[in-house]
């Protein structure tokens, strides 16, 4: 029933879903985020040279922060209109206010109609972070008066979020100090609810006094995830954001990350001095905490960081002269070094919340839950411990085959291990998961460090790769049946990789073998034993190195040479340094 009701509105809950359709340019966004991570490298030294350094005051002021982030949902259409929400292309981010109807430029008349697809990512989010979604929570109008709301009021859920009391778990791999994981394995970080809202206009600024607004982005769904005040340190706040965007990308419940501004956090800092109780200030339960400031906007895992050091370093000095900390909205910008004051507590707006009368309570059916809790993709850290455990990674290449590239590789990944193993049908059952656990660690290495480093020396992005897990897997079963030399492989992935988009039929790694005549076609040993003696007889300053000095290393220089010289696919290395050794020793090398 509800499967057939999600096919009927072509709905899927797949990891890839509505991903694959809503970027069609990404590499336009990849490109731009690409730029902005290169200025903040630029700006943003100066924080992080003082985060090196310990503060000696730190051990008399503990420092408590709680965040607020704010993620857009992967759906295809607005909150409460059907226009158009899909990630921007090239296109459509030239053209401002294309995606507007009617309710979302508050024409007078309409009403908000609450789209159920939204739901989806909005539920797949709270799950993954552990939340009890609620049957029933409902619509609030947060009002303020801006010119990037046009109703005068945001469509919120702060006073009946729909989902509430999750967690985080995080570890040391995730980047936790030590102090603050105690001496335990992992630290949980609580979440006290989900609510979904609507985002804003755009504004742009334009000469002194002029503003232009783009009314695409107002009603996108939102989600705000609100946690605990449970954080104690600068580098477990980024963490937390770090950790929390992975989880929504895992399950789609986002696509856009930070770089691309799809994710945006606000903290909220106070600092107390150890063993009191603050100000006594209290949080949903969390009691004995000091004075909070809130940093809105952040756009960074490092603008978390550097803001929250410099909040709690400004907070610190204020308390130590003796005055007290004003409840404030503070701002902070690129490569700052102290966070500036917006408005303090007389400048708060009064939001005068009021449940929306023109919508419904929203009911979540147990049957969606359920659903959704079944087909749920795995989560960062189960992914994690499946490439170790069942595909032999290391544990940085298993972190960094998530981190990277929004994830795809570990699809990727997981395809070109299963056509190589489907193409060895010679494991017997009882070796099928070491043989797994092999083959993982050896296609994970031309991942990560072969086509790595393509993508690194040729200065290309993952969505400009036109290897497939075929073609990789193709070269690597070549490779392993010994029918191809490693040269001859990494020459394959090369030339595959530099392959241009074209419109002919693209050859397969079989053909390309035939074409070149790259086929290991081994040399007798008596071939390699006149090879061999052709290299040490051409260089005797080489041979004298081996023989008088002992540079038994310089055996692989030999090696070398010899897969160089001879014809293309007929050396083998290892046979070479064997037949090379024997030929020293017979020739009097120690
Ligand atoms: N004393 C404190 N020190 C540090 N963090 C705090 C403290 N008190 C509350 N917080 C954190 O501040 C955040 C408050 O978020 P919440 O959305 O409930 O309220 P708000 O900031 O007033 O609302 P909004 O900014 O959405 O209008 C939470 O993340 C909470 O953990
Ligand atoms: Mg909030
Ligand atoms: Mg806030």
């Amino acid at each position: 029933m509800l499967s057939k009701w999600l096919q009927s509105r072509k709905i899927t809950t797949g990891r890839r879903s509505l991903q694959q359709e809503a970027i069609p340019l990404r590499k336009h966004l990849k490109d731009e985020a690409k730029r902005k991570k290169a200025e903040a490298r630029i700006n943003g030294d100066n924080i992080s040279n003082k985060r090196q350094r310990t503060d000696p005051r730190l051990e008399k002021w503990e420092l408590t922060v709680g965040i607020e982030i704010h993620a857009e949902l992967n759906t295809a259409c607005k909150l409460f209109s059907s226009a158009s929400a899909e990630p921007y292309d090239q296109q459509h981010a030239t053209t401002p206010n294309s995606r507007v109807a009617l309710f979302d430029a508050a024409m007078p008349g309409t009403q908000p109609q609450f789209q159920v697809a939204t739901l989806l990512p909005a539920v797949r989010a709270a799950i993954a972070l552990g939340c009890d979604v609620q049957h029933k929570s409902g619509w609030d109008r947060k009002h303020y008066f801006h010119w990037d709301q046009p109703n005068g009021y945001q469509i919120t859920q702060y006073y009946k979020a729909f989902a509430k009391d999750g967690s985080l778990t995080l570890r040391a791999s995730d980047g936790v100090p030590a102090g603050d994981l105690n001496g335990a394995d992992s630290l949980v970080i609580g979440i006290k609810q989900i609510q979904m809202e609507q985002d804003t206009a755009k504004t742009t600024n334009v000469g002194s006094s002029a503003y232009h607004i783009d009314l695409n982005r107002a009603g996108m769904p939102l989600i705000e995830i609100i946690t605990l005040p449970h954080i104690h340190s600068p580098q477990t706040a980024a963490a937390v954001v770090r950790k929390i965007q992975a989880v929504l990308r895992s399950v789609d419940a986002c696509v856009t990350g930070m770089e691309l501004g799809g994710l945006r956090a606000d903290v909220n800092v106070s600092v107390r001095q150890r063993g009191t109780d603050g100000t006594g200030a209290s949080y949903s339960g969390v009691s004995g905490l000091g004075q909070r400031t809130e940093i809105k906007n952040l756009s960074s895992f490092k603008a978390v960081e550097d803001a929250i050091v410099a909040e709690r370093d400004r907070q610190i000095s204020v308390l130590e002269a003796g005055d007290v900390i004003e409840g404030e909205t503070r701002g902070w910008t690129l490569g700052a070094t102290e966070t500036t004051r917006l408005r303090g507590k007389e400048g708060e707006v009064d939001y005068r919340y009021m449940p929306d009368a023109d919508l419904p309570p929203l009911v979540i059916g147990r049957d969606l839950v359920q659903h959704l809790t079944q087909t749920l993709p795995t989560l960062p850290d189960a992914m994690e411990v499946e490439l170790q455990e069942i595909y032999g990674l290391s544990l940085k290449d298993a972190k960094t085959m998530i981190d990277v590239d929004e994830g795809d590789r570990v699809d990727f990944f997981e395809t070109a291990v299963e056509h190589v193993l489907s193409s060895d049908d010679e494991a017997s059952d009882s070796d099928v998961a070491a043989n797994k656990r092999k083959v993982g660690k050896m296609v994970g290495n031309w991942i990560l460090h072969e086509l790595g480093g393509l993508l690194t020396t040729q200065e290309r992005s993952w969505d400009d790769v036109r290897v497939t897990p075929k073609k990789m897997s193709d070269i690597i079963v070549l490779l392993q049946g010994k029918e191809i030399t490693m040269r001859v492989a990494k020459q394959l992935l090369t030339e595959v990789f530099e392959q241009e988009p074209c419109s002919e039929p693209v050859p397969t790694i079989e053909q390309l073998v035939d074409a070149g005549n790259l086929r290991l076609r081994p040399l007798t040993q008596r071939g390699y034993e006149e090879l061999a003696q052709s290299i040490v007889d051409a260089s005797p300053d080489m041979v004298k190195a081996v023989r008088e000095k002992g540079q038994k290393g310089k055996i692989m220089w030999f090696v070398g040479q010899m897969v160089r010289t001879g014809d293309e696919g007929t050396v083998e290395p290892e046979k070479a340094k064997e037949v090379l050794e024997r030929l020293m020793a017979r020739n009097g090398a120690p």
